[in-house]
């Protein structure tokens, strides 16, 4: 277990492969923690500096009280950048997670060498769908809502035939913190990126599955507003690809870093 106290917040955080060798930092969904990256940076850290953390309100990391605002993640982010001494690296993120890797490639350009955003867009939801969410998770809790998260996180062919690993996952989102989760989704109330991904210059591979409810491929394809950017799409895979297809994704990723350079 590794922590950095980043800002005052204390975040859990996981460094593993080769020291100097291209980075990979993986930034998790609202209500997953670092471990969905787990298989797939099983692969990746033979060769590249994998890290991956419990962002801000989940996993082991702090739950700072009050509403997180993107830049609050941004701000985690940079942190443990500049706490690993990573000078540069190349973001991978899923859902919430992709969307702050995208704030950080505009806040940031000198320091993001490219993006693989899953299962994400630069919108997702709206002010009352998140203002909703917020006030079940307060007023009922995580498990009022389980079962419809994990249709929206899982293939339907997952939950039928990997019901222990739907268990196991199950069990992660119930023991998210409620106000870090409700938090969290106050980000998603307050962030449009839509007009700013423009701005992108950092080299883009977009991941999407055809089977994601969360993120359905019509919203990922805003993604592709960014310049020169392209979307692979996962079929029979729902929200959460590193899960699902882990071997698959880190091809994916392996392969897109060849490309551009950074492998
Ligand atoms: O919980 C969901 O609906 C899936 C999701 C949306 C944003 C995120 O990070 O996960």
């Amino acid at each position: 277990m590794t922590f950095a106290r980043i800002n005052g917040t204390v975040l859990h955080y996981r460094l593993s492969g080769p020291q100097g060798a291209p980075a990979l930092v993986f930034v998790n969904s609202l209500g997953t923690d670092a471990r969905i990256w787990d298989e797939v940076i099983a692969l990746l850290s033979q060769t590249y500096l994998c890290l991956s953390y419990d962002k801000r309100g989940h996993g082991i990391s702090d739950v700072p009280v009050g509403d997180y605002s993107l830049d609050d993640h941004l701000d985690d982010l940079s942190g443990l950048l500049d706490h690993t001494g990573i000078d540069g690296a190349v973001l991978v993120g899923v859902s919430i997670g992709g969307i702050i890797a995208e704030g950080m490639a505009l806040r940031a350009p000198h320091r993001v060498h490219g993006l693989v955003l899953c299962c994400t867009a630069p919108r997702m939801g709206d002010a009352p769908m998140w203002t909703a969410r917020i006030e079940t998770v307060r007023g009922a809790g995580l498990g009022a809502m389980v079962d419809a998260i994990m249709e929206r996180w899982f293939s339907p062919t997952f939950r039928a035939e990997r019901t222990e690993e739907l268990g196991g996952w199950r069990n992660l989102f119930l023991r998210t913190d409620p106000e870090g989760y409700a938090n969290t989704c106050a980000t998603l109330r307050d962030t449009d990126l839509t007009d700013a991904i423009s701005a992108i210059a950092a080299p883009t591979l977009i991941v999407g599955g055809d089977a994601d409810l969360a993120a359905p491929l019509d919203l990922v394809r805003n993604g592709l507003a960014i310049p020169g950017s392209r979307l692979e799409v996962l079929p029979g895979v729902g929200h959460i690809p590193s899960i699902e297809q882990p071997a698959i994704l880190g091809r994916l990723i392996d392969d897109f870093l060849k490309e551009v350079g950074h492998g």
